[in-house]
């Protein structure tokens, strides 16, 4: 029997991706969801649930008149740099409102918490790839709340034998295969669809935070993983996540690339040249990124299919350029 699940920011772009990727597989998906920065559009309407994070009657209500067994948690404020400008609604979005989810999750008896973490927890590490033990010494405070979170969970789990997944993304991005839903952020700040909507005239050119990092070519390197391959990890993760049980593993490819070969590979694709400009650093960027993603292959029996920049750029591609307007087209 497949599970009934509730995914928390499910609207979003890895959440939206996840749910698709749970109804193909037999999943009964519920997604909740504020639509802060998701889209209705993203995901069938008979599912949604539009409510907040720290709404706990209406969790608890979702959770118990659905009978959900599950839940699997993206819904966050998710960017690095306005993290360290805006730290305040960090906490309170990414902790304090996560700790009201748990609070339900605990209530309820719901023994299976997929959470989305990062390789933000990491800050700056010794050594690239990085592996799971890696000191976690966040330098954003992005980061930050995500590692409370994680050891939040470390102690329900031992504590209330909630099982969770800890799930360290690195830098999600592609679209769905088939073009039908894709990466559509508002402010965008990320880095392939900015460089996408550059080609597409919506920009006049894409910015390169910080030419001096102590990187071959002296830009920013960062492990690109396919939202489709994040989204199955999930999957197997809620699968197997027994009461109690602790799962605490990277998801990348274990390849990083600079932000100037995204951009060559971004104009390999699309065959067009892409406009730029060198600023300075971006503050709570690190130098270099990389997953081992060895545990996650080995705990969850996961394996990423796209393992390319370029095939991973070309479904972003694909969705941006029927899409130039996002869900709004
Ligand atoms: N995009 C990445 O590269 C990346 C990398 C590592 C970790 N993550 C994490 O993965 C998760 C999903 O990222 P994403 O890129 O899909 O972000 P997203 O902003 O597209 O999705 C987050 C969703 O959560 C919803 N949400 C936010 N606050 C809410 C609240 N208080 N109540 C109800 N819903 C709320 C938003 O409306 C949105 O639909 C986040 O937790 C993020 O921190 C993302
Ligand atoms: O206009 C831009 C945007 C980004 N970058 C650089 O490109 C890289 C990737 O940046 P971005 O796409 O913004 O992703 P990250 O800041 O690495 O953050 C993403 O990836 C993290 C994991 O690395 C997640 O935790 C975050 O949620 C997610 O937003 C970084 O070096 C940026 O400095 C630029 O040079 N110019």
């Amino acid at each position: 029997m497949k599970h009934r699940v509730l995914v928390v920011g499910g609207a979003g772009y890895i959440g939206s991706h996840t749910v698709k990727l749970l109804q193909n597989q037999g999943y009964e998906v519920w997604v909740y969801d504020n639509l802060s920065m998701g889209h209705k559009e993203s995901v069938s309407p008979d599912c949604l649930i539009v409510g907040d994070l720290k709404d706990k009657d209406r969790l608890d209500h979702a959770i118990m008149i659905h009978r959900i067994e599950g839940v699997i948690h993206f819904a966050a404020s998710a960017f690095v740099g306005e993290s360290v400008t805006e730290p305040a609604k960090y906490y309170q979005n990414n902790v304090v409102n996560t700790l009201s989810l748990l609070e339900v999750v605990r209530k309820q008896g719901i023994k299976k918490f997929v959470f989305s973490s990062t390789c933000a927890t990491y800050g700056t590490p010794d050594r690239v790839p990085i592996t799971e033990d890696t000191p976690q010494n966040p330098i954003n405070p992005y980061g930050e709340t995500k590692l409370i979170v994680e050891k939040v969970l470390r102690d329900y789990a031992r504590a209330y034998q909630i099982g969770y997944a800890a799930l360290r993304y690195f830098n999600a991005s592609g679209a769905a295969a088939d073009g039908s839903i894709g990466e559509d952020h508002s402010p965008e700040t990320h880095l392939i669809p900015l460089i996408l909507e550059t080609i597409l005239g919506k920009r006049k050119e894409i910015e390169i935070f910080g030419t001096d990092y102590p990187t071959p070519d002296g830009t920013c390197i960062r492990d690109y993983i396919h939202v489709d391959d994040l989204a199955q990890a999930h999957i197997l993760a809620l699968d197997i996540l027994k009461p109690g049980q602790e799962i605490k593993v990277n998801l990348g490819i274990g390849q990083g690339y600079s932000v100037r070969q995204v951009i060559a590979a971004t104009e390999k694709v699309t065959g067009k040249k892409v406009k730029y400009k060198e600023s300075p650093r971006r503050a709570g960027d690190p130098a270099e990124l990389v997953a081992n993603p060895a545990k996650a292959m080995k705990e969850l029996g996961w394996k990423p299919k796209y393992l390319d920049i370029e095939t991973i750029i070309e479904t972003a591609w694909n969705w941006h350029r029927k899409h130039p307007n996002g869900f709004r087209n």
